[in-house]
């Protein structure tokens, strides 16, 4: 495949730049990492090779069959699914589209679909709804469906986002045996080291356009890759108010005596004694599919079956009449699942500010200190200039970030992080870090933090939780 003279102009005729440029860029045969930032014109790039948008230029040798993986692919799934929800009519739950359904979309014969089920370690989930996985699963059953595609050329979007570490060696692997047999993979990531050092070529991205693009040895000897890992120092204090809410000295934050969540058959957290006591921080750890989500739904009220289970937090003994929101009002919350959810029509602005009132959607009056506060937050994140822009138009990572600062925005007894540098740069991740540093360091918030993967740039004396793979 070769691109030449490529121009992507912009539907907005304010916005004079063109949202991609590329002089020439000959992709041949082999696999190659795509890098740049958040919006260097990855996005752009992306809806090119899958003929989503008109350009100028020239593509000579363009694949007959490309199968992809995206975050965007993924939330246009899930937006499908909840449409296509019948719980209501049906008068019982709607497990929607199983996995074995979304996966026969893309086989040509059924009996395809068990080797590849299990090769991902998703045999047991065939007849489990798509919209009940856990994240790692989700990514893993797009994966498998892309290849059941049975590509020339491959293309993935951080293909190893949401996996845990076991999960990301084995699709590593098999992404290279793939590329040995002649699949040509395209694999974008925001950050340089998500880049697998089998690749034999990379391409670099910056101001939408491309940089350099050549062999993966000159790539990482070159200044660019150096400018990638560069991280912007934040030379002002971020601006931490009080905590809103406090509690009695010796009350736990959070307390689960003999905890037990099942889903049907499905035992998923069994005699769980776990707490957060005032001024501790905490790490969750565990495998895919081990249960950390739905510790976090308990934790925050989303999940039914926190009713039947001994609770006590913020001051109060779960089941006794207490609204959700007596209990949402103490935490801020980041997580993928928030960001599928949140699917208001609203600008960004609004977004961060909903963070004060724990909705999606902002429908109760706004002081104009909550609003210059929350602009002082996005300014600290430079992410002032998203401020009046839709949410939904932003990229992944922007949104992420936006939903960060709306996790922090009313400096909350407990601040819930589930794999808050997804989709991020490494510039925008290590400002993320300062901040969580920061709020930590200030010791208004309490910090529960859920990553596969380990970031030295969090500077936490954590205390850690791991739950084990699920007992069935
Ligand atoms: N509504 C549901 N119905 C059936 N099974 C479910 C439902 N919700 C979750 N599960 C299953 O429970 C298990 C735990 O899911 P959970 O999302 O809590 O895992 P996780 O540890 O957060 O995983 P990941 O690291 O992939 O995000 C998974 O195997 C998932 O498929």
């Amino acid at each position: 495949m070769k691109l030449d003279n490529i121009r992507i102009e912009a539907r907005d005729s304010v916005f004079n730049e063109p949202l991609l440029t590329i002089k020439h860029w000959s992709i041949g045969s082999q696999s190659w990492g795509i890098v740049g930032r958040n919006n260097s014109g990855k996005a752009q790039l992306f809806e090119l090779l899958m003929k989503q948008v008109n350009y100028k230029g020239d593509i000579a040798n363009w694949p007959d069959s490309i199968a992809a993986v995206s975050f965007g692919e993924q939330q246009a799934l899930v937006a499908q699914e909840l449409k296509n929800d019948q719980s209501d009519i049906l008068d019982e739950l709607d497990p929607g589209t199983l996995v074995a359904e979304l996966l026969q979309q893309a086989a040509v014969t059924p009996a395809e679909i068990l080797p590849i089920a299990e090769q991902f370690g998703l045999d047991q989930l065939l007849q489990q709804g798509f919209r009940s996985l856990s994240t790692g699963e989700t990514r893993k059953v797009l994966l498998a469906r892309a290849l059941l595609r049975r590509p020339q050329l491959l293309l993935l979007e951080d293909p190893f986002d949401g996996l845990d570490v076991q999960a990301r060696q084995q699709i590593s692997r098999l992404l290279e045996q793939l590329a040995g047999q002649g699949v040509q993979l395209l694999l974008m990531v925001d950050r340089p080291d998500d880049l697998p050092d089998w690749l034999a070529a990379i391409a670099v991205f910056a101001n939408r356009t491309l940089l350099v693009a050549d062999s993966a040895e000159q790539v990482r000897l070159s200044a660019h890759w150096l400018t990638l890992k560069l991280s912007q120092a934040a030379n002002q204090p971020p601006p931490i108010s009080d905590c809103a809410t406090s509690l009695p000295a010796q009350e736990p934050v959070f307390q689960l005596r003999r905890g037990r969540v099942s889903y049907g058959d499905h035992l998923v957290i069994d005699g769980l004694d776990w707490s957060i006591q005032q001024g501790e921080h905490w790490r969750l750890i565990g495998p895919n599919g081990s249960g950390k989500s739905t510790l976090l739904k308990v934790i925050c009220g989303d999940h039914p079956q926190c009713y039947s289970n001994d609770i006590r937090q913020f001051g109060i003994q779960r089941g006794n009449g207490e609204s959700i929101w007596d209990i949402k009002r103490h935490i801020g919350m980041v997580s993928a699942e928030l960001q599928l959810n949140y699917r208001a029509r609203v600008n960004a602005l609004t977004v961060v500010l909903s963070g004060y009132f724990d909705s999606i959607g902002v429908y109760r009056h706004v002081s104009q200190h909550q609003k210059s506060h929350a602009m002082a937050w996005l300014q600290w994140f430079h992410a002032e200039h998203l401020a009046a822009k839709l949410f939904h138009q932003l990229s992944y990572g922007e949104q992420r970030l936006i939903l960060v600062i709306r996790a922090l925005v009313k400096s909350p007894l407990l601040l819930i992080l589930d794999e808050p540098l997804q989709g991020l740069d490494e510039a925008n991740a290590q400002v993320v870090l300062t901040a969580v540093n920061r709020i930590i360091e200030s010791g208004h918030s309490q910090l529960l933090y859920v990553s596969h993967r380990e970031e030295p740039g969090l500077h936490c004396d954590c205390r850690a939780l791991h739950l084990p793979v699920a007992a069935t």
